[in-house]
């Protein structure tokens, strides 16, 4: 029997529990300092058994995930360093920073244990366990970020765990790691946060702010919607990479201010241009499942039941929907939803079939 140890049973540690759980010969044990949430992990039948007491927990894990906030995963490793664990358990993390965490590790004996670093490039801005789904790394890169002492045997042996997540593994050095993906997912996520406080702001004053933000807004905003002190943390752990990229930041904002100021047309046209070009090559499978891989919009008159008349022609028609959003729906307006499809297959029968019912559809 393999048992499997998950410290905090949240959106990832939860995600992960449900990949391995009910799966032949392994036991998932959750913990949380709290009871209430202990017992919820088990009413929801997430883990097989779990515990608030953290020696409990890991003395019989061949694996253990830390899934606790990265400010706290220093003090989770620190506590385990000095705890008796079976031989050649290994130790692994979810955490969005990579560098602090490998060097808490290596400052440390750990007895016996291996520690193996790794982020799954997955996820929402939805937290804790209701938001858990065993299909969320599908697809989706996992990045592991052993160091030279790490063995080749524990690696391989957590790469074969890995595997139940369906998702691509690699391995990437943890200063590589902190760099790139403060880039691509940190810096994303202040500017977002950043955009809607400033447009919060203007709502202040005028409500017509709010009123009139559309698909635009939402879409690059989305994420500004991410646990504060989960992204507080992340922030917190990758200074002085987000220091450096908020630099480069301001200066691309300074050069729309320069295009914008002197009317250059084709500088602006050439700055989206480009962007678009980027934005095309990346390659769908990057996607986490919570977010769409194909989608159309629909024009929906505003009268009861046709969301339930839609979902329901896709089903008779057995056109597997993996998501269905209302992105507009004021009493003025015809609303919108954003439906979205696993398949580009499944998204062209979804076309010609609500074409043909008279929706009005676009992609
Ligand atoms: N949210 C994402 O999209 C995402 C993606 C990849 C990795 N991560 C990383 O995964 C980790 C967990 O994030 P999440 O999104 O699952 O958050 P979450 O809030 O859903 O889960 C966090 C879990 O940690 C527990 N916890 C919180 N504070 C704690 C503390 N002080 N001591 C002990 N337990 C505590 C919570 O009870 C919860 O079970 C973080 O390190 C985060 O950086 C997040
Ligand atoms: O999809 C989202 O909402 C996410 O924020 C997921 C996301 C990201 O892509 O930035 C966020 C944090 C992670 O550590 C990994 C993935």
């Amino acid at each position: 029997m393999t048992t499997i140890t998950i410290f905090g049973v949240g959106l990832i540690g939860g995600s992960l529990a449900l990949c391995f759980k009910d799966k032949p010969g392994f036991r998932v044990i959750g913990h949380s300092v709290r009871q209430a949430s202990v017992d919820k992990y088990v009413q929801r039948g997430v883990v097989d058994a779990a515990t608030t007491s953290m020696e409990e927990a890991a003395e019989n894990a061949d694996f253990i995930f830390l899934c606790v906030p990265v400010g706290n995963l220093d003090e989770y490793v620190r506590k385990l360093s000095r705890m008796k664990l079976k031989p050649g358990c290994i130790i692994t993390d979810v955490g969005s920073t990579k560098a602090s965490v490998a060097a808490s590790a290596s400052s440390l004996q750990l007895k016996g244990a291996v520690f193996i670093g790794g982020h799954p490039m997955a996820g929402s801005e939805r937290s804790g366990v209701e938001a858990a789904s065993s299909h969320l790394f599908e697809n989706a890169y996992y990045v592991l970020t052993p160091d030279r002492e790490t063995p080749r045997e524990a690696l391989d042996r957590l790469t074969e765990l890995l595997e139940h997540t369906k998702a691509h593994i690699v391995a990437v050095d943890a200063e590589e790691h902190d760099e790139i993906v403060g880039a691509i997912s940190h810096l994303p996520h202040i500017i977002a946060v950043a955009l809607v406080n400033q447009i919060r702001g203007y709502n202040e004053t005028n409500a017509l702010y709010e009123a009139l933000a559309a698909g635009g807004f939402r879409d690059i905003t989305r994420i500004a919607s991410g646990d504060p002190v989960i992204w507080r943390d992340i922030l917190l752990h990758n200074k002085s990479v987000l220091l450096r990229l908020l630099h480069d930041w301001r200066e691309g904002t300074d050069r729309f201010i320069e295009l914008i100021g002197a009317g250059d047309a084709d500088g602006i046209e050439e700055a989206f241009r480009s962007a678009g070009h980027f934005r095309s090559q990346l390659p769908e499978r990057r996607k986490g499942m919570l977010q769409a891989l194909y989608e159309c919009y629909i024009d929906v008159p505003d009268h009861p039941g046709i969301i339930g008349r839609i979902a329901t022609e896709l089903g008779d028609n057995r056109i597997n929907l993996s998501n269905l959003q209302i992105i507009e729906s004021r009493e003025d307006v015809p609303g919108i939803l954003r439906l979205s499809f696993r398949k580009q297959e499944e998204l062209d029968r979804a076309v010609r079939l609500l074409d043909s019912l008279d929706f009005r559809v676009h992609y």
